[in-house]
């Protein structure tokens, strides 16, 4: 496949064009700030021919990321994450395929299983949501703990509610998930789901160790996507095809 990677210059773009380059596919072309060849910041300028969009980049780039895509008809894995809305993706995926993602780690995808099993079988627990990430990160919550907050409500039919990073004087309700953001260092993403009953806690983490999980997820995503011809996927889609066999 001919990759184009939108946020080429970023932390994730870089793992990414490394990880193509270990895989037998190749980078076209890259939207980021840079004098290289093939790098660009503006859609416009992106003659290659390209097979597949991955973005890993910002929501500022959603719009003309799927103006291009649907006008190409080119399939697109999106990773970005703090995009405040799905209607501008749902519309896109009516023209061109699309992944959409906020964390394309294999065990990430296991924990949002894992996570709503136990809220739908403890249904008297109370429930806390933790993510830990470097401190270059822009939006919070991650992506991921979005992700979770949305699979624990579902194993309470959607009776809960979200409350980020609690203050004030109110004592806890018993349908609200409290989602705290801790920021620092060089920390790749942890997240954990605690789930708190009477005289005992269980807790559910996943830890990334490198971020080269999160760029191998998204290639196996534009594996799946670029066979496609419309349609909005997640990565349950993903670990069917590459991880039931
Ligand atoms: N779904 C997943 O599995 C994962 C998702 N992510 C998400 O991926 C995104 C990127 O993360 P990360 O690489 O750490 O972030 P960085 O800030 O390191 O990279 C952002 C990239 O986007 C580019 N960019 C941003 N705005 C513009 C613009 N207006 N025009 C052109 N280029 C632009 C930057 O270009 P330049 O710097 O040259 O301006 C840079 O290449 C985040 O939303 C993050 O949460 C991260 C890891 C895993
Ligand atoms: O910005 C990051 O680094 C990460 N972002 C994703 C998120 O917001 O959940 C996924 C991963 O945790 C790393």
């Amino acid at each position: 496949m001919n990759i184009l990677i939108v946020g080429i210059t970023g932390q994730m773009g870089q793992v990414l064009v490394k990880t193509i380059e270990d895989s037998n596919h190749t980078v076209a072309a890259g939207i980021g700030h840079s004098n290289e060849d093939h790098i660009y910041d503006d859609f416009n300028d992106v003659t290659e021919n390209i097979d597949v969009i991955i973005d890993f980049s910002s929501p500022d780039l959603l719009s003309p990321l799927l103006d291009f895509a649907t006008t190409k008809k080119i399939p697109v894995v999106i990773a970005t994450t703090g995009i405040d809305s799905m209607e501008e993706i749902n519309k896109a995926s009516k023209e061109t395929p699309i992944v959409y993602a906020g964390n394309y780690s294999l065990g990430i995808n296991i924990l949002e299983k894992l996570a709503e099993t136990v809220s739908r079988t403890l249904q008297n627990f109370d429930i806390e949501i933790t993510e830990t990430h470097h401190n270059k990160k822009k939006d919070a919550p991650s992506g991921t703990a979005h992700m979770l907050f949305d699979a624990v409500n579902n194993g309470r039919d959607n009776t809960l509610s979200a409350n980020y990073g609690r203050e004030g004087m109110a004592k806890r309700e018993s349908n609200e998930v409290g989602i705290h953001a801790l920021r620092g260092g060089t920390v790749v993403g942890t997240h954990t789901v605690t789930f708190f009953g009477e005289d005992e806690v269980l807790e559910l983490t996943h830890t990334a160790y490198s971020k080269r999980i999160f760029a191998e997820g998204s290639l196996k995503a534009a594996e799946f996507i670029v066979t496609k011809t419309q349609g909005l996927y997640d990565v349950n889609d993903i670990l069917e095809v590459n991880y039931n066999e």
